[in-house]
């Protein structure tokens, strides 16, 4: 709308540099959520004020009640949906959802059921997928594409800032129309998405210093806002991790802070340009009693095909690289975060 020139700003929360969401209203009187806006995904779901009291998940969160709403239109289909982490299922509802204030008509899912893992561990209620139609489950249109047909927005674009740093305010923000300079230096570079329908690219390689170890054949990037880490082929994460002598254990791959300072950068070759990611963007150090942990913000995933083999750039990469999804042409656009 004329207030912000078609473009506007939603501050996100940054949790441990792991967890980012910022705030929606589902119905009227409004009921606020907490919600990841997620590229890898295309549907929105809040907890339901139905889901058992049991699914702790679900009950240590914020929950919609459609009998407190005046606009809730009921649905009842069933729905459910499955994260690299976690799945989710409910039902269906339908009632007016503001995003940075901009007010939707949206079918959504209130969800009755959370896997306890990993979902005990979400700071956020929800999700708010902000991937393409042909992502969403149950052909639902999603959230942005109901606010493109609305013509409010300057461009039919939407820009993730991620901090870096947990104490830093806002620890991000989503822009709905544009870009917000305060955040980014220089220009961008945009890499066309691989296929019309999904937030990926293709990337030419990943080396590790000046050696290109993996994906010189060209493989898919997923640039996924809802993912904390970066994922890639175990067979590649593996090898990865012994080159910078990181070492596995139940909770992911760490390495003796003391070495950090001399890891070397990781690359991701795409679009012509180098996205470097120095020991500063993929080191996690955590402060524990029996002294500091430097964990590695690196998983292995293996997808099956046809979505797999692929790499996974989540909120350790957006962090260090701003990050503009450009629905008009089709591309993702980088620049340099401040
Ligand atoms: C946002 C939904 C989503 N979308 C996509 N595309 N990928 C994945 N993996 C998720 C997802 C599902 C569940 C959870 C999650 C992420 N979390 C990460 C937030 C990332 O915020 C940017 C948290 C977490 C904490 C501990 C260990 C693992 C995960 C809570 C649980």
């Amino acid at each position: 709308d004329d207030a912000n020139n078609g473009t506007i700003p939603t501050p996100l929360t940054n949790y441990l540099d792991t967890q980012y969401f910022g705030e929606i209203s589902i119905g009227f009187p409004a009921q606020m959520f907490n919600v990841v806006f997620d590229t890898g995904s295309a549907n929105l779901w809040v907890p339901s004020q139905s889901c058992s009291p049991f699914s702790t998940a679900c009950f240590t969160h914020n929950r919609y009640d459609a009998s407190k709403s005046q606009t809730y239109v009921e649905n009842g289909t069933g729905f459910s949906i499955q994260y690299a982490a976690g799945n989710v299922r409910g039902f269906l509802s339908e009632d007016v959802v503001v995003v940075g204030g901009i007010p939707v008509v949206q079918v959504f899912a209130e969800a009755t059921s959370l896997s306890a893992i990993p979902f005990i561990f979400a700071k956020f209620d929800g999700v708010l997928g902000m991937g393409y139609p042909n992502m969403a489950i149950d052909g639902i249109t999603p959230v942005f594409d109901r606010i493109m047909s609305q013509r409010v927005l300057k461009e039919e674009v939407f820009s993730i800032y991620y901090s870096r740093d947990p104490k830093r305010s806002p620890g991000g923000e989503l822009v709905l129309g544009g870009t917000d300079p305060n955040y980014y230096t220089g220009s961008f570079n945009y890499i066309e998405t691989k296929e019309l329908g999904k937030w990926e690219v293709i990337m030419r390689g990943v080396s590790v210093g000046r050696e290109m170890l993996f994906c010189a054949e060209g493989c898919t990037a997923v640039i996924d806002t809802g993912s904390s880490y970066i994922t890639g082929p175990a067979s590649s994460i593996s090898v990865l991790m012994k080159t910078i002598g990181a070492q596995l254990d139940e909770s992911g791959y760490k390495v003796n802070c003391d070495t950090v300072k001399a890891l070397p950068s990781i690359t991701f070759h795409m679009g012509g340009q180098e996205y470097s990611l120095t020991q500063e963007d993929y080191i996690l150090r955590q402060l524990h009693t029996q002294g500091d942990v430097c964990i590695v913000t690196f998983r292995s995933l293996d997808l099956p095909p046809p979505t797999g083999p692929v790499w996974i750039l989540g909120a350790n990469f957006i962090a260090r690289y701003y990050t503009e999804f450009d629905r008009h042409n089709n591309r993702i656009g980088f620049a340099a975060a401040v």
